[in-house]
């Protein structure tokens, strides 16, 4: 579904990402884990072509990603962006509309599925959808994110770190209600995280970055029974309380 290999990035000469590659098939859900700085957002921004990398390709459904113009790539890959990422001026509605709207769907049809996952995510249309970004909680606005990132239903989940910026019961909380939803089910996932209890309940497979390079990708039983260094034993164990 999506295959990364040997992606390259540096900023102005100081590199961010180095020889990253992998894999996600259909479905599939990667965490990237790691340290501040490590290159996961780089990485990630790549995926869907907010950033071109200096080397190496992104194929999507084996299509090389330079080959698709990036509007029509971004929609089909849903994008949770950290800090919630919403539209300062826009609406709840409008922001949840954006992808909808560019894909022409009716007014109605646009209501009735921002409504249904407003409900779905905790929050209410009569209550919430008038209401601009700073009238809401961080973690209303991350449920609006939420639901933007869904709204046209696309086949893949780009998120950075889209927990981030709440409170520990909180993020566990939408943690789960996201998880649990039906429009979450069967979606592929790459997801950037520096928290290895997201990543450990969202992930079927976690890649442990450092200093611009994947160390090691496995499920999440492989990482915790066969670390392939020292760095990612003690990143794991550091953090320690996964299951
Ligand atoms: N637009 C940019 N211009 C210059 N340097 C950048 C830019 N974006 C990222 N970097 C640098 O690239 C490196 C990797 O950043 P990146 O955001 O990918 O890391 P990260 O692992 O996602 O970190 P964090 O968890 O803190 O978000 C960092 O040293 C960062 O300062």
């Amino acid at each position: 579904m999506i295959e990364a290999s040997q992606l390259y990035k540096s900023f102005a000469g100081v590199p961010a990402v180095r020889g990253v590659s992998f894999r996600v098939p259909e479905g599939g859900r990667l965490m990237l884990l790691g340290t501040s700085g490590s290159g996961k957002t780089t990485t990630l921004r790549m995926l869907n072509r907010l950033i071109d990398p200096d080397g190496g390709q992104v194929l999507f459904r084996g299509k090389d990603t330079r080959s698709l113009r990036p509007e029509i790539l971004r929609r089909q890959m849903g994008y949770v962006m950290q800090q919630y990422g919403l539209f300062p001026h826009y609406t709840v509605a409008e922001n949840i509309a954006i992808v909808p709207k560019l894909l022409h769907w009716d007014k109605l049809r646009i209501r009735r599925r921002s409504e249904d996952l407003l409900q779905k995510l905790g929050l209410s249309w009569e209550s919430h959808a008038h209401q601009y970004p700073a009238q809401l909680s961080g973690g209303q606005q991350q449920r609006v994110g939420l639901a933007r990132a869904l709204a046209a239903d696309p086949p893949v989940l780009l998120m950075d770190e889209p927990f981030g910026a709440l409170d520990p019961v909180t993020r566990a909380r939408i943690r789960q209600e996201f998880t649990g939803l039906d429009e979450f089910k069967g979606k592929t996932v790459v997801m950037v995280t520096h928290d290895i209890r997201d990543a450990f309940e969202m992930g079927d497979h976690i890649g442990i970055m450092d200093k611009g390079k994947l160390i090691q990708t496995g499920t999440p039983e492989e990482l915790q029974q066969n670390p392939a260094n020292d760095f990612v034993a003690a990143f794991l164990h550091g953090k320690g309380d996964a299951p």
